[in-house]
């Protein structure tokens, strides 16, 4: 059995798979917060767990952590590399991406190959990459996710609350401060994508993450977009079954 794990700023999604497997086809997945890490072991413990592909973001205390707790000690550290499962990652310097980033990319271009396409994962920070038709990782933007964005008003103003991300944005312009903020936090996250999709001429994008279900609603966009859950997690699985694991630290 394969353990995949995609550990990010704020949570760690991971998921078994059996051997031979169809990417994104999962015996079992799950996600924790940070501080709910000790609670992984007892999620794995009924499964025979043989090796383990790991895209770990979030800093080495994490790493370690996880070392730890994974029951094999096959365990490979996915890292972003100037070329991987016919994807050509044109970053200047391919290892400075983040691993999430290269893979959500790959699992991006498993679902819609020969499409010139964008994928957005909104976590902790969003991410919106450009991968060509053709299959280049042509590079991307990072802006503070949605949480972050909305946080960092209610942090830094006398004046401004702490919003729940889960709110209707209202129609128009807002007439309150809760929804004036939810209005721009939303609308700057929608924006970025759809300039990034008009920019690259892309005709599909994939949104991703665990505020997807709260950006992808109100994005405008003139061809079919869709949430995929864990494409970070679908994109190491396509890597173990297109080549073989890869075992470099990230
Ligand atoms: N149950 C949840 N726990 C934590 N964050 C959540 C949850 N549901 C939605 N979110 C939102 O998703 C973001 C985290 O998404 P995720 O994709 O797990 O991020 P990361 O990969 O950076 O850890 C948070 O910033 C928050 O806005
Ligand atoms: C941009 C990120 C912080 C996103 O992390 P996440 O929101 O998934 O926790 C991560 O991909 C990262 O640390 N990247 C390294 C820099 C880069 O990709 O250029
Ligand atoms: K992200």
């Amino acid at each position: 059995m394969l353990l995949l794990i995609d550990a990010g700023n704020t949570r760690i999604k991971w998921a078994l798979a059996e051997d031979g497997a169809a990417p994104g086809t999962w015996v079992a997945s799950g996600a924790v917060t940070h501080a709910d890490l000790n609670h992984l072991p007892a999620s794995w413990a009924q499964h025979a767990v043989t090796r383990a592909l790991v895209s770990n973001v979030a800093g080495g205390k994490l790493h370690d952590q996880l070392q730890l707790m994974i029951p094999t000690t096959a365990i490979s550290w996915f890292a972003s590399t100037a070329q991987l499962a016919g994807m050509r990652n044109a970053y200047r310097n391919p290892s400075q991406l983040g691993c999430d980033r290269f893979a959500a990319a790959l699992g991006a271009r498993a679902l819609a190959q020969g499409q010139a396409l964008i994928v957005a994962t909104c976590g902790t920070a969003t991410t919106i990459d450009a991968v060509s038709a053709d299959g280049v990782f042509l590079g991307g933007m990072i802006l503070p996710g949605l949480g972050l964005m909305a946080t960092s008003l209610a942090r830094n103003t006398a004046q401004l609350p702490q919003v729940a991300p889960g709110a209707t944005l209202p129609a128009g312009f807002a007439d309150n401060t809760a929804d004036a903020i939810l209005s721009g936090c939303l609308s700057a996250q929608a924006g970025a994508i759809e300039r990034a999709c008009a920019l690259h001429g892309a005709s599909t994008c994939i949104v991703s993450g665990g505020a997807a279900q709260y950006i992808a609603p109100v994005l405008r966009l003139p061809f079919d977009h869709r949430i995929v859950d864990n494409i970070v997690l679908i994109g190491l699985h396509s890597t173990v079954t297109s080549s073989p694991l890869q075992d470099s630290p990230c």
